[in-house]
């Protein structure tokens, strides 16, 4: 993702990449020295962005967000599968700089989220079963976009469901679970598929992405959003 991101802002009008990094030197990237991350805090400093943009893992992600609060640097954070406490190391950079996390900065998965809401508060007594499908280098599982998914159910719903993540033995169905698949395969950029089921009939709403460019341009417009907010915490339908 960090070289989409890169090779995708090098080709937006009125965007200007000033620094880019990473853990290994990988060369330079659509024409930018790629340095090394362990200089972050006297790069920003150096460099002064606006906004750093984000797709790592837990750990790096927390690093650089509390070295931009240091620096009074927006981010925006597209890394998914923090930990409770990773995500408090993230609010408390908030309350100095703005950030915007989202576990998926698709438009067609914001619109499937808002369908999804609608869907659930529409037919509150069927079975509800989420399966995401993604490249066999995924390393978090379910993926952020899913978790994301269950919480957008729990927030219309009156009880938060228990998550049965796939299921295996003798496991029958209990009222009001929602199942948790993850498919991991081959090169497949991302899948996100609710099924519900109830009264002789089945509603599926899917989303799949077709390239990782559609989360970096997503990523490149949450961050021009984001720039001369105040600080605090946002999310990517609040750019909408
Ligand atoms: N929000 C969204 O729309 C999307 C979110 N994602 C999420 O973005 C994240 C990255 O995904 P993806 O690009 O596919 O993953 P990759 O594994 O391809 O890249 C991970 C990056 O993190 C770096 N990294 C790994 N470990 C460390 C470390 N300990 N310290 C510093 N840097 C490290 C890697 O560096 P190195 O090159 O040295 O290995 C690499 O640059 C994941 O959490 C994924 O779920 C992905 C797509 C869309
Ligand atoms: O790791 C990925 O590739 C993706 N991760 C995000 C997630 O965990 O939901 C978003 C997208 O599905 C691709």
């Amino acid at each position: 993702m960090g070289r989409e991101v890169i090779e995708a802002a090098t080709d937006r009008q009125g965007m200007e990449v000033v620094l880019a990094i990473n853990r290994t030197d990988v060369g330079p990237v659509a024409g930018h020295t790629v340095e090394d991350e362990a200089e972050l805090p006297r790069l920003l400093d150096d460099r002064d962005p606006d906004v750093l943009v984000d797709f790592t893992l837990p750990d790096p992600s927390t690093r650089y967000v509390e070295a931009c609060a240091d620096a009074g640097v927006a981010a925006v954070i597209g890394t998914t599968g923090f930990s409770e406490s990773q995500l408090e190391v993230i609010a408390d950079a908030a309350e100095s700089v703005p950030v915007l996390r989202a576990s998926n900065f698709a438009r067609g998965v914001m619109a499937l989220r808002r369908v999804i809401r609608e869907a659930v508060e529409t037919l509150p007594e069927y079975d509800i079963e989420l399966t995401e499908t993604h490249h066999n280098r995924k390393r978090d599982a379910p993926s952020g976009t899913a978790l994301t998914i269950l919480d957008d159910i729990d927030s219309v719903r009156d009880e938060a469901a228990d998550r049965v993540h796939g299921r295996e033995g003798e496991q029958p169905r209990e009222d009001g679970e929602v199942g948790v698949h993850a498919r991991r395969a081959g090169d497949v950029t991302g899948e996100h598929e609710l099924l519900l089921a109830g009264n002789h009939e089945i509603l599926t709403l899917t989303h799949r992405a077709e390239s990782r460019g559609v989360f970096a341009a997503g990523a490149l417009d949450a961050a021009d959003w984001l720039v001369g907010r105040p600080a605090g915490e946002y999310d990517f339908e609040d750019t909408i």
